[in-house]
């Protein structure tokens, strides 16, 4: 029988909210060259000498008001992620979770689906969107760990997952009941931003990919799921769609600069400003990039971008909660993985299938 073994990855999470273990996290993932892509020693200089010193302690403060008995809101609900994916798997399948930085680790994930001799791993970067930064590096660390197996499997990587229709619809659907709820004048897709040379970087000719302007990305006009931005503003569309939205009454934009040099833009905080002096009072903010609840989500939009909105004179600002580890998502994430397995779309849709059990039954198999 097939074994099949899933890691699920998302970003990181320091060991507890202090500062000296936020300095730890902040520093694997900042030295990762795929995040600052600039060369070694200069990365070393800015990460250990300006960015963690002065980040760390602040950070931390953050993480302390969000941090849960269990742990960090990711670790948190990627655990509750994971148990109801292994309900629904059949025991030939073993599912585990990961973080690019730090713990539960890439290295350990790995290592128990290779005790549970699995024939073949997928993985699943709980990124819908295709960047450099996190589904590149969640690639290259998983690459560079079973180089050294002696049986290396069947590796199948979920790289871009920003159209998936239950993805959008699962969005929409929050989205439907913040409408019902709020009845905002417009809302903003807020995504995690990325420096713009990371697209431009992407074109292996050497010049310039992505266009970096317009809310089609010109260049990238076949809306290629390598372009971030692209990407991001397909995603704003089709949950938009669904939602019968007028194009007047949703934007899109990208948030959580970090350093000096230009990232995609529209940014956040600006067009947060240009959505108040245009008099939209009632404000509802989704962010499509983030499928588990966050500092980026519940602290920088939900803290202080409503500061920001309300000093600008907005009368209501609101925020979408993200899928965190609700049904529908785990059975969006069931269904994308099923699709990797080979089954059809029938059977990795069906809320109550257990893959591929049924599937050996339905066939006679043992
Ligand atoms: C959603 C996709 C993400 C992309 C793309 C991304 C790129 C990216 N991020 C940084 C710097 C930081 N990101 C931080 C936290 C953070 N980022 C994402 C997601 C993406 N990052 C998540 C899910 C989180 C985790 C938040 C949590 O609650 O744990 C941080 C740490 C927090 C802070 O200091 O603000 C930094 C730093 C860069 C430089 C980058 C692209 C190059
Ligand atoms: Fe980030
Ligand atoms: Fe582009």
């Amino acid at each position: 029988m097939k074994r099949t073994g899933i890691l699920i990855v998302n970003l990181g999470t320091p060991n507890s909210p202090e500062s000296k273990d936020v300095g730890v996290y902040l520093r694997e993932f900042l030295m990762d060259g795929r995040v600052i892509d600039i060369p070694f020693w200069k990365r070393w200089l800015l990460v250990n000498l300006i960015i963690v010193p002065f980040r760390a302690p602040k950070v931390s403060l953050e993480y302390k008001k969000l941090w849960l008995d269990e742990g960090s809101p990711l670790l948190v609900y990627g655990k509750a992620l994971v148990e109801k994916l292994g309900e629904r798997f059949s025991d030939e399948v073993t599912v585990e979770l990961a973080m690019r930085y730090q713990n539960p680790s890439i290295e350990a994930g790995l290592q128990k689906l290779r005790q549970a001799q699995v024939d073949e791993i997928i993985v699943f970067p709980l990124f819908p969107q295709y960047a450099s930064a996190t589904t590149g590096s969640i690639a290259e660390k998983v690459m560079a760990i079973v180089q050294n197996w002696n049986v290396i499997p069947s590796i199948q990587f979920i790289n871009s997952y920003h159209n998936n229709e239950q993805y959008i619809q699962n969005f929409a659907d929050k989205v439907k009941q913040d409408l019902l709820k709020y009845e905002p004048d417009h809302i903003l897709f807020s995504y995690h931003g990325i420096p713009e040379r990371h697209l431009d970087n992407m074109n292996e000719a050497g010049t310039a990919w992505c266009s970096h302007t317009g809310n089609k990305c010109a260049h990238c006009s076949a809306r290629k799921p390598y372009c971030y931005r692209s990407a991001c503003f397909e995603t704003s569309d089709l949950i938009a769609q669904k939602l019968h939205l007028d194009e007047t009454k949703y934007t899109t934009s990208f948030q959580s600069r970090l350093g000096k040099d230009p990232w995609i833009k529209p940014y956040t905080d600006a067009t947060i400003q240009e959505l108040a002096e245009k008099g939209i009072g009632k404000l509802l903010v989704v962010s499509p990039s983030f499928v588990a609840d966050c500092l980026e989500t519940t602290l920088e939009i939900g803290e202080q971008y409503r500061e920001l909105f309300m000093e600008l004179g907005g009368t209501e600002f609101h925020f979408t909660e993200s899928l965190n580890a609700d049904d529908d998502w785990v059975k969006t994430v069931h269904a994308l993985i099923g699709e990797k397995m080979g089954l059809s779309a029938e059977l990795s849709t069906g809320s109550s299938v257990r893959f591929p059990s049924d599937l050996n039954q339905m066939a006679g198999a043992n």
